[in-house]
């Protein structure tokens, strides 16, 4: 199987199950056009995480890692009128693409994006109390992300959803002699995934347009 096949089939689904979108598409186009990297989710990606939030009945969405908003802007799409989502950038240009993308969907009313690290501004949501979140995605810098699930911790309630993206980092998560910093990042956040009786967990591999990868899925036990 190539690179090609997983391009083919995933077009085959989207085409099939997601379809023409406009908003998403213009959504991309402005990231493009802003010189983003190309590291958003895809498509199907997307949908997933918008079905999740469904399921989940989110009220309340956080986002650690925003860039032009695309992802944001499927996460928001589940949320009912009074919901909240919280996405969280480092990079104000990244914001202000993303920015104009969830206004342009309709969805400024719901979506909230905060600038700054996100360590910090997890600590903020603490510090504050805020109500808990009911799905956090996290996919922002791979180094922080025991951190960042530590702290999603600390703001989820019981039944809420962490779903953490680009877990299998080409495949050396398996190996322990790495020293790839985003590797062994990896290999913490699931040992401490691993030992938390708070939440029960799974992690799969996945492939297609955005290559071989995986997501690791944990839910705060009730
Ligand atoms: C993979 S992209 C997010 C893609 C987005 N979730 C989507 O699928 O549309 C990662 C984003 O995290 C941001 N980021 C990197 N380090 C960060 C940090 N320490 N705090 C907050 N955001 C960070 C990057 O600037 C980038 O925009």
């Amino acid at each position: 199987m190539t690179q090609q096949t997983w391009d083919a089939v995933d077009a085959y689904f989207t085409d099939r199950l997601i379809g023409h979108d406009p908003e998403l598409e213009a959504a991309a186009a402005a990231a493009d056009r802003a010189g983003l990297p190309h590291i958003a989710v895809a498509p199907n990606q997307g949908k997933l995480l918008h079905l999740l939030a469904l399921t989940q009945g989110a009220r309340r969405i956080l986002e650690v890692g925003t860039l032009g908003g695309y992802s944001a802007i499927w996460l928001a799409r589940a949320l009912p009128a009074d919901g909240r989502l919280i996405t969280l950038e480092i990079d104000p240009r990244h914001a202000e693409v993303a920015r104009g993308n969830l206004a342009r969907a309709g969805l400024e009313g719901v979506a909230e994006i905060r600038i700054g690290p996100a360590a910090d501004t997890l600590a903020e949501l603490v510090a504050d109390g805020v109500e808990p979140f009911d799905l956090v995605f996290i996919d922002a810098d791979k180094r922080g992300n025991p951190e960042y699930f530590a702290r999603a911790l600390e703001l989820t309630r019981p039944g809420s959803l962490i779903v953490v993206d680009n877990v299998v980092r080409g495949g050396a998560v398996a190996d322990a002699a790495s020293t790839d910093p985003a590797v062994t990042a990896t290999r913490r956040l699931h040992d401490v995934i691993a030992a938390e009786p708070r939440v029960s967990a799974t992690s799969v591999q996945t492939v297609g347009t955005k290559g071989y990868d995986g997501f690791t899925l944990a839910r705060v036990r009730s």
